[in-house]
């Protein structure tokens, strides 16, 4: 596993190893010893994959409060999407900071996000399967949400949008959330 240290502050990209043979691949996505020794000491506590059918969709963005802030590890199994991390922690030096990555289901990356901040991904072909692991469990009282366009995170998303939730429209901006001193 190869670890390397993101714009946004305690986010990593990590390369997973692939083992290959006749049959094809094998590769590890969680070393408990191997992510604290490279400063990530979280434990996951529940896995999910979410499945999006057509290109141009958003999900998004989204995190929960405080007590059920969560580090998520993200991987993408199938297809290709553009994936953004937004930095919500008020004491941390990359506040209200965004950082955005490719992900497609070849390049072996995944994406570490530490508690406080704020997840989303568009869809960048039919089709995409993405990993998720945790650090807390699913809270839905404490989940909460940004507006994809709020100017003041400033993501430049790489195609017009064509799904989102009626929920994730409804998100607030940041100025108009409640929860900024409950984020962590
Ligand atoms: C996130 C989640 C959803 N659900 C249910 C609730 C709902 O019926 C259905 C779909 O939920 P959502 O609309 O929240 O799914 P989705 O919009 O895909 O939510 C996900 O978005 C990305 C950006 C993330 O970062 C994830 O952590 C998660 O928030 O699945 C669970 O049962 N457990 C979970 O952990």
């Amino acid at each position: 596993m190869l670890f390397r240290q993101a714009e946004i502050s305690g986010a990593r990209t990590i390369t997973l190893p692939r083992h290959h043979d006749e049959r094809g691949s094998f590769g590890r996505i969680f070393d408990r010893e191997r992510f604290a020794d490279n400063g990530i000491s979280c434990n996951f506590v529940q896995a999910s994959i979410s499945r999006t059918s057509y290109a141009g969709t958003l999900r998004g963005l989204h995190f929960q409060r405080f007590p059920h802030a969560e580090a998520k590890l993200v991987h993408c199994l199938r297809g290709e999407m553009y994936d953004v991390i937004c930095d919500l922690r008020p004491d941390s030096p990359t506040y209200l900071k965004h950082q955005s990555f490719y992900l497609n289901c070849s390049d072996n990356e995944m994406i570490f996000i530490p508690p406080g901040c704020a997840h989303g991904f568009m869809t960048l072909s039919d089709d995409v399967e993405v990993l998720y692991a945790m650090s807390d469990i699913y809270a839905p009282d404490h989940a909460m949400g940004l507006r994809f366009d709020d100017p003041v995170l400033g993501i430049s998303w790489p195609r017009p949008v064509a799904h989102i939730s009626t929920r994730d429209l409804e998100w607030p901006k940041y100025k108009d959330s409640k929860h900024h001193d409950r984020i962590k």
